[in-house]
This record gives C-alpha cells, structure tokens and sequence, in this order.
C-alpha cells in the first residue's frame, strides 16, 4: 500500500486529484503551467481536481480507508485533505516534499528527532520561547548538547564549528524573534557546510512565511513554519509544516510523523489550504502597515528593531535573502511599568501572543511569548524586559495609529509638541492618500518624548513660577486601580409612596455595577461605560472650575445637599458636545463629572483618571442600576481624592462614617440622574440586605432600618423590556395626588400599612411560621401591586407577567417594582415550589419575550477591593512564566456580562459596607 507520508513518496503522489481518474500527463502539465508563476498566483491556484470536480479542496473527515490497494488507509500516515495542503505548500516552499503537522513546536520537535544522544544543536541566543524551552528540555534529558551563540555573526559560530564539536544541527531564525537580528542565512549554510558536513541547517522562517524568504533556496536543508501565523492568518487553527528539499531527509520526517502521529488532522488542514490563498495579499498590508508604525516610533526616539528601518543594523543581509521586512517589529521604551501602561490602554490592538494574523496584537515577549525563557537568561542575552511587541494586521492604518497614539499619550510615553502646527485635516487626509510615509512622519511631529532632563527643567520651571507667584498646577494622579461593586435593589413593597414618606422595603439583589477609576498621566478625565456606549474623555483643565460652589472648597468630602445650577448647566453643556452619546450615556457622564468636580473642589486637586464601570444588571429595569452606578462613582472618586481611605486587607467592614459619606455622594449623582430620588436605592446599594426606607417628608421624620431574616427569600425579577422614565412616572403620581388627594392618600395610606406588616415580618421579630411568612408576604405583594394599578403606574406588558406567572399550575404573586410603566416585575418563589414548575415558567416568560432572572436578595452592599493583588490581571502565557499584567479596567471592560461575576471573585479581597 501506498500512503502519501510514506518516506520517498513524490509530494504530487500525495496530492487529492490522485483520487481521481486523473492521469499523470495532467499533473505533468499543471506543473509546466505553473513554472512561470509568481508567488500570489501561486498562492491562489491550489491544484485540487477531485473525482467531482470541487473546486475547493474537500475535506476528508474520515481515520480509514476501504480496500487494500488504495493511496490511503489510515489518517495518521496520509489524507487527501493533508495531501493536497503538503502539495500545494511544497510549490510554494520550492520543496521536493512539505509536510503539515499540528503545530510549530511539533515540527521542531519533529526535526530535533534526527539529532542523536552525544550530538550538538547550535542554536541562536534570540530566539522564540518555546523553541529555547524544548531546546533546554533536549540539553536536559535528551543527552544533546545545545549551544546558543549570536548568530548575528558568522564569526561568533565558528569556533563551535570545528568536527570535533559533532555539530549535527544548526538551528537558525531570521529576523529572530522577538528582537529581528538578521542572520545571513547563505553566509552560514556555505561556512557550516564546509567545516561541518554532517550538520543540518535548520530554519525557523515564521517571522517571514515563504512569501517573503525561501530558505532552501539559500542553502537550507529543512525549513519550519509555525502555520498558525502567516500561513493560515486568521488565529482560527494551529499548524507546523516542515519543508524539505534532500530526498533521503523528506524520508526520516515522513517516517517520524507516521510513527508519532503528528500530522495535521483534515478540518485543519482545510483551514490552513483556505488561508494561504491570501497569504500575499495580507501580508503586503500587513507589511505597509507595520512600515508606518515603525517610521512613527523611530522618528519619535524610541529603539525599534524592524528590518524595514534604514537604521536597522543588518539591512543589506536582511533584503538580499527576503523579498519583505514582515509585519513584527518590537521596540524599547526603557521603563517595564510604562511598557504596560502602553500595552494596557491599547484596545484595537489585542493583547496576545503570537502574530501574522489579520488583526494586529501587541504583547511584552518577556511577561509573555518568551516567559519560559528565565528572566537570568534574557538579562544575559540582552532581552530587554521592557521590550514591546507590535504583530501588525490588516486594520486601517489610520485606526492602528490613532488607537497606538491614544495609549502612548496616555501612558505618558510621549506627550503633545506643542510648537509643532498640524496639517489641516483635508491635507492630512490628501497626504495620507499620496504619500503615506510622509503622512505618518508628519503626525509624529506633532509629539515628543518627555525625556528625563525635560521633565526635571520643567518641574524647575514651575518651581520658579510658583516662587513668582504664578498659579502653575501640578497635576495629581492615583497611585493605583481603586475597583468596587455596588448590587442593585428590588423594591418590595411602597415604591411610589415612598416619595410622599410612606415607608418602602426594599433589598439588594446579587446582580452589580462593577467598576474600576484607573490613573492615567495627560492631564485628562476619562469615562468608559460599554453597556451604554460611553466612551468620553475631558480635559482636565478646560472643566468650568470657576462655577464650583465655594463651599465644595472648604467641605470636600461631604456631599452638598442640593445640586448647584450653574455648575450642572455648564457640565451639560460640555457633555452635549458628545452627540453620539444617548440620553442614559450623557446622564452618566454628567453625574461623573459633576461629582468629580465638586469632589476635587479646585483643579489642581483633580486627578487625571479613567472610571470604566460595567454591569450585570439590567438597565432602566427599576432595579436600581442607577444607584448602583452612583454608588461605583462616589466611593472611588472619594478615595482618589483622599476623602476617604482605601481600605486594607485586614478589615472586614468599612466603618459606619465612611459609608455615610458614600451614601450622600451618591444620592447626589442619583439626583443628577433623577431629579428627586426618594435616596432609598443609594441607601440598598451602599448597605446591602434589606432595609425600611422612610423618606423625611412635611416635617415627619425619616429613617432606615435594617431588616433581618430575609435572605433566603426566593424572587424571579422579570425584565419587561418595555423602557420607561423614572422622572416622569414619579412626577405623575405627584400630580395625581395634587389634582385628586382623596383618591390618592387613601391609598397611601394602604401601602403603609402594607409597608409595616411586611417589616415586621421581615425584621424576624415575630414567631411566624415560615409557611405562613411566604403566604402572608405572598397576599401583601398582590395588594400592593393593585394599589400601584390605581396609582396608574402598571403597564400592559407587566399585567401580562402578574396573569403568567398567576395563571394554574404556577399560582404565584407578582407586582411591579421600581417605578412601573414597564421594568420590571418580581414573584415571590415560595421555598417549596417545584423546580420543574419554575423551569415551565421560565420558559412561558420567555415565550411572551420577557428576561427572568432568578434571584437572592439581601446580599452585601458596596465592596471595595482591598489590596493591589495582581492575579486577575494576569494574561498566563506559559507554565513557567509570570504572565503579564493587564490593567484592571482593561480586563473589566473585556468581560462580558455574563463572566462579571467570576471577574468579581477573582479579583477577591472585596471589603463591604
Ligand atoms: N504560552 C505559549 C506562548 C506561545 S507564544 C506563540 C508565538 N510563537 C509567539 O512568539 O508569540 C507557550 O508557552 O508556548
């Protein structure tokens, strides 16, 4: 039986027309047709005629083959998907035979095989991680001697050369990776092939693809690609293939993947035959692009390693052996925190190892592709910990820069050039169109790198200034993230009546806001809201510090009572210029800046900081999102600005005062949001569990209480969908009650009644029965939702959750909560109801288009993280290495909804109220 991996086999007997009747004048033909193509029409013209004429190659999903005396019999030694892949890769590799494995580490895995016991691999001193980690593995336990030398140098490689040395394999890459130094890849296949026969050159060519370096042509006898990269470019797969010229060589490989059974399975290689297709239309953009972006950080001073660069040390070698510079390129910026500032508040380009797919990545080789190399070992050979590592996709580039310039500005990594005149947009834009290098060397003038003696003449300057009286500010900053939660609430019983000093109950819930105030160096205050698109940033000092109260200035760290006009109006203003925001966007925009201001009470007390804040909780539901927000602004702009202290692991609690203060601060955002808020769901939100809220109203007197013995109780909150204004349903029952005060305080007065018996069934002050708690809770909750009906705040949509969730088998009761007119509405669950029933009424609600959630009540309140634990941030690239720290706020705003949660606990040492 013939396979097609079996050693000697022609690449073409493998191929999947040879399933066909196809005859080999055919094949004979195809290749003198394709003699005198190019690499992209190559790329494109896979030689795939099957017995059906498929145009595209199929996929052979199969392990066996039927019969005796076919091509094929088993997947591992040969498939006609893997067949036509090897094929069409061995064209373009100009090999006698390709192969495709499952990754690029099992490629090198596979070669280092033909190395014996008592052999020697000399090997680069830059080179990828994982090639270092198998290369210290083999040196360990394999008895092979690894020597790693600069290979940058033929010179430096000669002494290892000498036979007696028993050099069986030379194991080369270039541009290495991560640093792009250039080996010269003839120069060291002729001097090894002279002193050492018997050695291998061996040549990781991921950083170029055969696109751009086709290394067998220059000397090498087996060539390796990670194909997870170039090749395949999508980051949808991973792949290895071994391209080999010598005949007796394809034979050892070929034998060594039968026997392991390593190669590529059929899906895959699909994908990979699909992905070279546009190999060379990819990376010519790629390429394009990675030019500019290295042109714009050199031209700013920073060191960047890119073989496109004039100044790149081996440029002659480089463009004599390859047709293109790539798309990696890696800089120094010379401090590691910066570097992960940079990384960090990038967000077009994605935090990841590997590279030469379609969108473009930045990563920190040491904390991440080269962790597993020790951080002894990179300092010995020069691998800079601060190294960044741009993998450039196919994004606009105008998108890249803005996004790359964004974070740069940010980390502080460069700051404006203010004597510099930018071009006016149009020519900017003709520019960009007609000369794109010219484009990017002009946007770069318009920075600089704030150098070390720049920073010292200035902080000089404003020492003398300062001395003459002038009012230079000094801006503040945060020294690190400040991450809380707060829950949201679900009124149970006296919503609406509250207002009018009717005392209401209400509970947190364990859906939350979840928020992080990160420092940020440019003098700016920035807001990421995700879930209701805010994305917004403000000048520092262009906010209307001359319209802060005086008070705020003497009495920063309590909340002033009422809101001030002027100041609101002027923050609005500034906010509107955002006319992309919605109404709910520009709402919390203005909350957090009216907070911000007031709270810094003079602009040099404001700190330059980002607030990104996200939320499991459903928004303009009535359960209390809005509270929660507030409660997320108060407490961390009160600890950045000192009015309260962060706390510290060993608390348990914050103390009473502090959550006090908190409270004030965010029902003034509340008010900011809503007008006039009754103050009972900031009062849930920064205390958790239960509480009866009685409002101060003509002259009675309020309270909260706090209510015991409640949270084992069981709701299913249902999302209507239907939005509502919490403002204008408040300010209707305000003008009912005006225009027909008997029918409404009547029923006020029901509610309190209500209210009371709920409390003290609630506070666990009574020997009721906790069957006949539920039924009693059960008949107030249908009271009380009748009474909201007169009040005129129900809706169609949430009569029809009270009749389902009513309706036999179910029998439950449900009422509004919140503001009504749409939101929300909650069932009591009574502890024995069956879970098959609840299922059968998820389902029903969910037929009708409505969103249960199944919830607790009465958890914790505010938390406030306590500690600078990193271990949520880590991004874990290998099993030795640290990983690399990614700003909270980054890994915040990349969680989605539903894994908020588990972000929460994994970023532990939460303090609650
Ligand atoms: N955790 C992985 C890291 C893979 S790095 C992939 C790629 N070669 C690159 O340079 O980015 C590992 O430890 O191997």
């Amino acid at each position: 039986m013939t396979t097609p991996s079996t050693p000697g086999d022609s690449s073409l007997a493998t191929s999947v027309y040879s399933l066909s009747s196809k005859s080999p004048t055919e094949a004979e033909q195809y290749k003198a047709r394709a003699a005198n193509w190019r690499f992209s029409t190559l790329c494109a013209s896979v030689d795939n005629k099957d017995q059906y004429g498929a145009s595209s190659t199929p996929i052979y999903q199969t392990a066996t083959f039927k019969g005796m005396d076919g091509q094929y019999d088993y997947t591992r030694s040969g498939n006609p998907t893997r067949g036509g892949l090897e094929n069409h890769l061995a064209r373009l590799y100009g090999a006698t035979q390709a192969f495709a494995l499952s990754t690029g580490m099992t490629c090198l895995d596979t070669i280092l095989r033909l190395v014996k016991p008592g052999e020697t691999v000399l090997a680069g001193d830059d080179l990828y991680g994982g090639t270092n980690r198998l290369l210290t593995y083999l040196g360990t336990h394999g008895g092979v001697k690894v020597i790693h030398a600069d290979t940058t140098r033929i010179e430096a490689l000669r002494p290892y050369l000498q036979p007696g040395n028993k050099v069986r394999m030379v194991l080369l890459e270039s541009p290495t990776n991560p640093l792009l130094k250039i080996a010269d890849l003839e120069g060291i296949s002729k001097e090894v092939k002279q002193s050492s026969p018997d050695a291998l050159i061996v040549v990781d060519n991921t950083m170029m693809s055969p696109y751009l370096q086709r290394p067998l042509e220059l000397g090498a006898d087996i060539v390796y690609d990670s194909g997870t990269k170039y090749l395949s470019g999508h980051h949808d797969l991973m792949a290895g293939i071994i391209a080999v010229k010598r005949p007796e060589i394809c034979k050892d490989i070929a034998f060594l993947i039968n026997s392991v059974g390593s190669g590529l399975a059929p899906f895959d290689s699909f994908l990979l035959l699909r992905g070279v297709k546009t190999m060379s239309l990819r990376m010519d953009r790629q390429m394009a692009t990675a030019q500019l972006v290295a042109l714009y950080l050199n031209s700013l001073g920073f060191l960047v390693h890119y073989p496109g660069l004039k100044s790149h040390p081996k440029r002659d070698i480089h463009w004599k052996q390859a047709t293109g510079a790539g798309a990696v390129l890696s800089f120094v910026t010379g401090d590691k925190a910066l570097s992960e500032r940079i990384v960090g508040g990038t967000r077009l380009w994605g935090i990841s190892v590997s590279f030469g797919a379609v969108n473009s990545l930045i990563s920190m080789p040491c904390l991440m592709s080269h962790a597993s190399i020790s951080a002894a070992v990179r300092a010995e050979r020069g691998l800079p910990e601060n190294l960044i590592r741009l993998c450039v996709g196919i994004e606009d580039p105008r998108d890249l820069m803005d996004d790359l310039e964004h974070s740069l500005l940010s980390a502080g990594a460069i700051t404006p050039n203010l004597s510099h005149s930018p071009l006016s947009n149009s020519r900017s834009a003709e520019l960009y169109v007609s000369d794109p290098e010219a484009w990017i060397l002009e946007r770069a003038k318009g920075f600089k790198r704030p150098s070390s003696e720049s920073s010292a003449i200035d902080k000089l300057v404003s020492g003398v200034k300062k001395g003459l009286g002038f009012t230079a500010v000094e801006r503040k900053t945060i020294e690190e993230d400040i991450v809380v939660s707060a829950p949201g609430k679900v009124i149970l019983f006296g919503e609406h009546a509250v207002v009018h000093g009717v005392t209401a109950i209400a509970s947190s819930v364990n859906l939350r806001c979840f928020a992080v105030l990160s420092p940020r160096s440019d003098g700016k205050v920035a807001l990421e809201v995700p879930n209701v698109g805010v994305e917004a940033e403000w000048e520092i000092s262009k906010l209307p510090w001359g319209l802060l109260p005086v008070h705020s200035n003497t009495h920063k760290h309590v909340a002033d009572k009422d809101l001030d006009p002027a100041l609101l109006q002027a923050i609005e203003k500034l906010v509107h210029e955002h006319k992309e925001l919605g109404k709910t966007g520009i709402n919390s925009c203005i909350a957090y800046l009216y907070l911000y201001m007031v709270m810094a009470g003079a602009e040099s007390e404001g700190p330059a900081v980002t607030f990104t804040a996200t939320a499991n909780l459903p928004i303009s539901a009535g359960l209390g999102s809005s509270a929660a927000y507030s409660t997320c602004i108060a407490s961390s702009l009160l600890i950045a600005h000192s009015h309260i202290n962060k706390p510290n692991q060993d608390q348990t609690r914050l103390s009473e005062g502090e959550t006090n203060i908190i409270d004030g601060w965010a029902f003034l955002s509340e008010k900011v949001l809503h007008g006039t808020p009754s103050g009972i769901d900031n009062a849930v939100s920064v205390r958790g569990g239960a509480v009866a809220f009685t409002r101060a109203v003509g002259g009675r007197k309020g309270g909260l209480d706090g209510l015991h013995g409640f949270s084992s109780i069981r709701l299913l909150l249902t999302n209507t969908l239907v939005p509502r204004d919490t403002k204008s349903l408040v300010a209707g029952v305000s003008a009912k009650r005006l225009a027909e005060p008997h029918v409404v305080d009547p029923i006020l007065d029901a509610i309190q009644s209500i209210s009371d018996e709920a409390s003290t069934l609630l506070s666990g002050q009574t020997q009721v029965e906790r069957r006949d708690l539920i039924t009693r809770l059960e008949t107030l909750i249908r009271e009380n939702h009748s009474h909201l009906v007169n009040l005129g705040v129900s809706h169609p949509s949430l009569e029809m959750v009270v009749q389902a969730t009513a309706a036999e088998p179910f029998g439950l009761a449900t009422k509004l909560t919140g503001a009504g007119g749409g939101g929300c509405a909650v069932t009591l669950i009574p502890d024995d109801f069956p879970q098959s029933s609840l299922d059968a009424l998820i389902t029903t609600l969910e037929s009708q288009g409505f969103q249960p959630h199944l919830t607790s009540v009465g958890g914790p309140g505010l938390g406030i993280h306590a500690s600078s634990s990193q271990k949520e941030n880590k991004v874990r690239t290998s099993e030795e290495g640290e990983g690399m720290t990614v700003p909270k706020r980054v890994t915040l705003r990349e969680t989605p909804i539903e894994g908020l949660q588990h972000w929460s606990e994994r970023v532990g040492n939460w303090v609650h109220t």
